[in-house]
């Protein structure tokens, strides 16, 4: 028997970069949102008899994905196989749909999704919480595929929350042929963080600051990853998780090496701790009830997820949504959007650093933006790089509006893909592909 599981994608609706902790990652704030876009991960296991060992294969059909213990879903299915002792015969087929390291976190969606495939195989489940802690453990961005639709990353990104939906909003997907590598991403910004010049739209935030030991009295090494690694009891609220991720708990835990403190002077400002914790606060308040949201006041002019369109209508009356709803949407959305610091507004800071290396990915930002002008169809309500690049977004008030803005980006010469963001209750009722 085969299992066949839709590994669906992200992007980064928002994404803000805090100060480098104790186990070389970075403290994140970022608001996930799962998109329609996929790959198809087929899983095929046995259980093998006492005192056997585990045997994993994969097969893929781009040859830029590693087929071997690199691979995210060898190790996840590894990771699953010891945690329950069991020793099987697991086979795994990636049919690649999505780019290679666009940013789209493709590569922890297969993780998850082997996950799902494997469980289903066997017959058995793990608990919630063990199956997030073993998805963090593949990678950052792995947990947030086993939530689905809007979900706040706190921590390195794999502290997940569940918050409420925005209904389904079409969206273009820019894939630029460059690939950006997030580790060399997140170097880049350390750069720009601790160097003389601070990009001018953080000053204030890098500037000027004083640096603060974040390391525990006494501690010279300062190396304790398993103190802030981990995840939130199922059911924790995101504000339990900020506290748990910016509380003084967790900065004595989150030890720098002194030397690498003195290196990193402007990374362990406060400022930038306490810039990453309201961010994290204002996402967080998005998870108010949908009524108590606020927008820009002028409910439905916008008019996100519109029914204007004959296929998202006929699939939105198909779920028995209403037309109210997508009033609300756009106020939830415009409030996202609007969520910031300063007059900031939503960001992703990975731009600072990705767009001056590659500055045709500001140029299809814009594309994807549009300007308004006669004739070339409608703006975006929002457009941004995706997690570490190198694909962007725009997310768009009706399907006329994002058709136009796929032809904007492609007559410029860069492939674009039409789709909607994925709701979790879509999210998982489409995951097991036929
Ligand atoms: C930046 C983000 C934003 O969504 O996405 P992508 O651009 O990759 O999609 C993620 O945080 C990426 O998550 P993921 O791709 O799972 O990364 P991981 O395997 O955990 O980490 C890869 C490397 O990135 C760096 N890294 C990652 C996450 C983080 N919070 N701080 C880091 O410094 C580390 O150097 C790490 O070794
Ligand atoms: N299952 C997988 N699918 C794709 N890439 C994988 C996978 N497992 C490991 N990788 C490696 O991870 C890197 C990043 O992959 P990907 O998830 O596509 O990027 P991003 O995190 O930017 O969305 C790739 O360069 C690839 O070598």
């Amino acid at each position: 028997m085969t299992t066949t599981v839709r590994s669906y994608s992200k992007i980064n609706l928002g994404l803000a970069i805090g100060p480098v902790r104790g186990d070389g990652f970075h403290g994140l704030a970022t608001m996930y949102q799962t998109l329609g876009l996929h790959d198809l991960v087929t899983v095929s296991a046995r259980m093998l008899g006492a005192g056997a060992a585990s045997r994993i294969s994969l097969t893929t059909n781009d040859k830029r994905v590693p087929v071997d213990a690199r691979n995210t879903c060898w190790k996840m299915v590894e990771r699953a196989l010891g945690r329950l002792g069991l020793a099987a015969e697991v086979a795994i087929h990636i049919e690649k749909r999505l780019p290679v390291q666009g940013g789209m976190g493709a590569g922890s969606a297969n993780a998850a999704a082997a996950l799902l495939g494997l469980e289903r195989e066997l017959g058995f489940a793990l608990p919630g919480a063990e199956r997030l802690r073993l998805a963090g453990e593949v990678g950052s961005d792995v947990p947030l595929f086993l939530l689905g639709g809007a979900v706040l990353g706190l921590g390195r990104g794999e502290m997940v929350f569940a918050m409420p939906d925005f209904p389904r909003t079409w969206c273009v997907v820019a894939v630029p042929e460059v690939g950006v590598s997030t580790p060399q991403a997140f170097r880049d910004w350390d750069a720009l963080a601790s160097g003389a010049k601070a990009p001018s739209s953080h000053s204030g935030v890098y500037g000027t600051a004083e640096a603060v030991p974040l390391t525990a009295p006494g501690d010279e090494s300062g190396f304790q990853p398993s103190e802030i690694s981990g995840h939130p009891e199922p059911g924790a609220s995101p504000q339990a998780g900020i506290k748990r991720a910016f509380g003084p708990e967790s900065l004595a835990s989150s030890t720098l090496p002194r030397a690498a403190l003195r290196e990193n002077r402007g990374l362990t400002s406060v400022p930038a701790v306490d810039r990453l914790e309201m961010l994290s606060l204002a996402y967080a308040s998005l998870s108010a009830p949908v009524g108590a949201r606020t927008g820009d006041g002028k409910a439905g002019t916008s008019g996100i997820v519109r029914v204007e369109v004959p296929d998202l209508k006929q699939v939105e009356s198909d779920r028995g949504q209403t037309t109210a709803m997508n009033d609300l949407a756009e106020d939830a959305l415009l409030a996202l959007v609007r969520t910031g610091i300063g007059n900031r507004g939503l960001q992703n800071d990975f731009e600072d650093v990705v767009f001056p290396k590659h500055p045709s990915l500001r140029q299809i930002k814009r594309q994807l933006m549009g300007d308004g002008s006669a004739g070339s169809g409608g703006t975006a309500v929002y457009a941004a790089l995706s997690g570490s690049g190198s694909a962007l977004f725009g997310l768009y008030r009706s399907e006329a509006d994002a058709v136009a803005a796929q032809r904007r980006v492609q007559e410029s010469g860069c492939k674009a893909l039409l789709t909607t963001t994925l709701p979790r209750t879509d999210y998982w009722r489409e995951m097991f592909a036929e």
